[in-house]
C-alpha cells in the first residue's frame, strides 16, 4: 500500500531509539541499558568471534541485556568490588559467585524484570591470583519461562526518587557457573589452561561507562533545551502585573528577573549541545583509534568525560529548577512536565559516576599537566589543554572595545583555570614537602581540586560554543546565536567572578561591565525567545507539558487536565460518607449536644 505506516528498523539505533522515546517516553523503558550499555560494551570489549555471536542477536532483540556493575556496598570503588568470577580450567568455565550481602548487585537498570542477560563486572580469579574486575556476559533467566536460572537470584530494587518506568535491580550469584568465553575477551583474556593475558590498557574495560559519560552531555543539554522551551512559552501567555502602571498586564516574560532566570538555561543548553557533540566525536574517534591498536588518547577523553559529565549534569539539575520557579505555582504541578525532566535529570548527576568523583577524575589529568608545566615542559598539541601551558594577558581585558571571538573573555576563564590549577598543584607538593603522604594531600586539596575541574570544563564549553557559532555561515541564524552566546559568556563571567576578582586580575569595574553585557543580551533575547525555542521543533507529546503546549492554549487544558484526574471521576468519592463524611457528622452531632 502506497500509504502504509514504514515499519521500524529495530537494527537502526537511532530509529529504534527515537521510536522508543516518542512511545515509551523520557524516564526509561525496559531496552535503556540494552542499547544504551550492553550493546556499547559488546562493540568495544568483545572479540570478533563474540561480536558475531551477541552482535546481531542484540540488535535483534533477540535477548534483552543490562549492566550489572554496581553492588549494594560500592559503585564508585570499582576495586573493590566482591562479586567473584574465578576460572574453573577443568571444566572451561567461570564460577559467579556473590560472597556478602553487600557483593549484591544493586541498581542496574532493567535487571530487576526485564533482561534475561548481563554484562557482569567481576573480580577475576585465576591460577590463585585475583586480577581487578573485568566483564562477563552472563544468562540470568530461562529464554522460554524467563524464570531466573539455577542459582540466581534476582528481582527489583523498589520505588526511587524518579526513573520508575526503569526496574532498576539486585542480582546474587551462587556458584553459577559460566563458559570460559562468556569473558569479553577483546581485551584482557582467560586462556583454556588459565594463563591469564592482560589489556594493553586497563580501564579499556570500562568503556562503556565512558559513551554514557559522553553521551550524558547532550541527554543534558536536551533536559535543559526542553525545559527552557516550558519556562518560554509559558512566560509568554501568562499575564501578571504591571510594568508601567495603567498600561496594563504585562506578559511575565517581560520582567528582566524572568529572563535572567530562563534564558541563561536556554544558553547553557546550547552550550551542552554543542560540546555533547564534540565529546562524541572524540569517543568515537578514540574507540576507532583503540581499534588500530592506539590507545594515546584514552586519558584524554576520560578526562574531559568525566569533567563534562559532572559540569552538565549539575548545571542543568540547577537550571531545570530556575525553570520551574519561573513558572510559579503552575510550575510545581505534574502539569508543567518539570518533576518527570528533573526526575530524570538528577539521577544522572549520580550514576555513571557520582558527580564529586567524576571532578576528581579530571583533576588527576589536570595535576598531571600542572607537573609537566612547572617541570617546564611544552605542550604537546593538544587543544584541550594546550592553553594552560601558555601564560596569558596579565590582567582581565573584558572591557576592551575591539574583542575578536571573545578572545578575552576566553582568555578569562583559561586564566582563572591556569591559576586554580598551578595553586592546587602547588599546594599539594607543598603539603607533600610538609609530610603528608600524596593522598592525605590530595583529600585535604580535593575541594579545590574541584575547583580546577569546574574551571577547565567551563574553559572548554565557552570556547566550543565560540568555536561552533563562528563556524556558522547563515547571517540572521548567526545573530540570534550570537545574542546567546554573548549572555552564555558574560553569565559565566559573573558566575566565576570570586576566582577573577579574587587575585586582582579582573577589577570591580569589569565586573560591571560583564552584568552591563548580560543586561544588553537578555534584551536582545527578548524578541526572539519564543521563536527561538520553537525552532526547536519538539513536539507536545515530548514535552509532556501543558504550560509548554506550542498552541499556548494553557488554561482551558490546565482546567481540562486537572478535570481528568482519577479523583474527579466522581463527584463524591466512594469512601466519603465512610471516613471524612462520618467524622463531621459525628463532630456536628457532638456540637450539638
Ligand atoms: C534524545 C534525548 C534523550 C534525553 C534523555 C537524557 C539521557 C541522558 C543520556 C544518558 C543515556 C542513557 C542513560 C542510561 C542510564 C544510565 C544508567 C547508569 C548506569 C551506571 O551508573 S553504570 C555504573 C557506573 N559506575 C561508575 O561510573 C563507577 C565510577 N567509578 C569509576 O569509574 C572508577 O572506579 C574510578 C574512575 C572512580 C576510579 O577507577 P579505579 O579503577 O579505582 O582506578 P584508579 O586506580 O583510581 O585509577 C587508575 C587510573 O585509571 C584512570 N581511569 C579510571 N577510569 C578510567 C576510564 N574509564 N578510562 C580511562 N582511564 C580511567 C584513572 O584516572 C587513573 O589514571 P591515572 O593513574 O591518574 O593516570
Ligand atoms: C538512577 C540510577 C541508575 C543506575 N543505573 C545503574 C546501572 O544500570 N548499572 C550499574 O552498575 N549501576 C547503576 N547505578 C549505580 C551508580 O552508578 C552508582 O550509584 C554511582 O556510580 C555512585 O556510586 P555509589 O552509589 O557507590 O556512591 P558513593 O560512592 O557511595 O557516594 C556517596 C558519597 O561519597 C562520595 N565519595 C565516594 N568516593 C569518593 C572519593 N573517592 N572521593 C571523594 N568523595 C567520594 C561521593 O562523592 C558521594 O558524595 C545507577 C544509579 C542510579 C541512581
Amino acid at each position: 500500500m502506497e500509504h502504509a505506516p514504514k515499519a521500524i528498523d529495530v537494527t537502526n539505533d537511532v530509529e529504534m531509539r527515537t521510536f522508543n522515546f516518542f512511545t515509551m517516553g523520557i524516564d526509561g523503558h525496559p531496552l535503556g541499558l540494552h542499547l544504551d550499555m550492553a550493546i556499547p560494551t559488546i562493540l568495544n570489549n568483545a572479540d570478533e568471534e563474540q561480536q558475531k555471536d551477541w552482535l546481531p542477536k542484540a540488535a535483534n532483540r533477540e535477548f534483552i541485556a543490562t549492566y550489572a556493575q554496581t553492588e549494594m556496598g560500592h559503585g564508585t570503588n570499582l576495586k573493590k568490588l566482591e562479586t567473584t568470577a574465578t576460572y574453573d580450567p577443568k571444566t572451561q568455565e567461570f564460577v559467579l559467585n556473590s560472597p556478602t550481602i553487600t557483593s549484591t548487585k544493586w541498581w542496574p537498570g532493567n535487571l530487576g524484570k526485564s533482561s534475561n542477560y548481563a554484562v557482569v563486572m567481576a573480580q577475576l580469579y585465576t591460577q590463585g591470583k585475583c586480577h581487578g574486575a573485568h566483564p562477563f556476559f552472563v544468562q540470568l533467566r530461562d529464554l522460554n519461562t524467563h524464570k531466573p536460572l539455577k542459582g540466581i537470584t534476582v528481582g527489583d530494587i523498589g520505588p526511587k526518587f524518579g526513573m520508575n518506568t526503569v526496574d532498576n535491580g539486585f542480582l546474587q550469584f551462587d556458584h553459577v557457573r559460566t563458559p570460559r568465553r562468556s569473558m569479553f575477551m577483546k581485551h584482557a583474556k582467560v586462556l583454556p589452561d588459565g594463563r591469564y593475558v592482560p589489556p594493553v590498557h586497563d580501564k579499556l574495560n570500562y568503556s562503556a561507562m565512558v559513551f554514557i559519560r559522553a553521551a550524558i552531555v547532550s541527554g543534558m543539554a536536551y533536559h535543559l533545551l526542553v525545559t527552557s522551551t516550558i519556562a518560554v512559552r509559558y512566560s509568554a501567555i501568562r499575564r501578571q502585573g504591571e510594568i508601567t502602571p495603567g498600561a496594563g498586564e504585562v506578559k511575565v516574560l517581560d520582567y528582566q528577573t524572568q529572563q535572567h532566570r530562563i534564558f541563561p538555561q536556554l544558553a547553557r543548553g546550547l552550550a551542552f549541545r554543542l560540546s555533547g557533540q564534540y565529546i562524541m566525536k572524540l569517543y568515537t574517534q578514540t574507540m576507532d583509534d583503540i581499534r588500530n591498536g592506539d590507545i594515546s588518547a584514552v586519558p584524554d577523553l576520560h578526562a574531559l568525560s568525566c569533567g563534562l559529565k559532572a559540569v552538565t549534569t549539575h548545571h542543568a539539575a540547577l537550571g531545570l529548577e530556575q525553570c520551574r520557579m519561573a513558572c510559579g505555582g503552575h510550575g510545581y504541578s505534574q502539569a508543567s512536565g518539570f518533576p518527570l525532566h528533573y526526575s530524570v535529570a538528577v539521577g544522572a548527576c549520580t550514576y555513571e559516576g557520582e558527580n564529586m568523583v567524576m571532578l576528581l577524575q579530571t583533576a588527576r589529568h589536570l595535576m598531571k599537566i600542572a607537573k609537566a608545566i612547572r617541570a617546564g615542559q611544552s605542550p604537546k598539541s593538544n587543544k584541550i589543554v594546550d592553553y594552560l601551558f601558555h601564560k596569558g594577558p596579565p590582567k582581565c581585558l573584558i572591557d576592551q572595545a575591539y574583542d575578536t571571538n571573545y578572545r578575552n573573555v576566553l582568555e578569562s576563564f583559561e586564566h582563572l583555570a591556569r591559576r586554580q590549577t598551578l595553586e592546587v598543584y602547588d599546594k599539594l607538593v607543598q603539603l607533600q614537602q610538609q609530610g603528608r603522604n600524596y593522598e592525605q594531600a590530595w583529600n585535604d586539596c580535593a575541594v579545590e581540586l574541584c575547583k580546577a575541574t569546574r574551571a577547565h570544563v567551563r574553559t572548554f564549553l565557552a570556547r566550543t560554543f565560540v568555536e561552533e557559532i563562528d563556524k556558522i555561515s547563515d547571517l540572521s541564524i548567526k545573530s540570534v546565536l550570537q545574542d546567546l552566546l554573548q549572555l552564555y559568556l558574560y553569565y559565566e563571567v559573573t558566575e566565576c567572578a570570586t576566582g577573577l576578582l579574587e587575585d586582582g586580575f579582573m577589577t570591580g569595574q569589569q565586573h560591571k561591565y560583564a552584568k552591563k553585557k548580560i543586561y544588553e543580551a537578555l534584551e536582545k533575547i527578548r524578541p526572539n525567545a519564543v521563536s527561538i525555542v520553537d525552532s526547536f521543533d519538539f513536539q507536545d507529546r515530548e514535552l509532556h507539558s501543558v504550560l509548554g503546549r506550542r498552541d499556548g492554549n494553557v488554561y482551558e487544558n490546565l482546567l481540562k487536565w486537572a478535570q481528568s484526574s482519577p479523583l474527579n471521576k466522581t463527584d463524591v468519592l466512594p469512601f466519603h460518607h465512610k471516613y471524612l463524611g462520618k467524622m463531621m457528622e459525628e463532630a456536628r452531632q457532638r456540637s450539638k449536644i
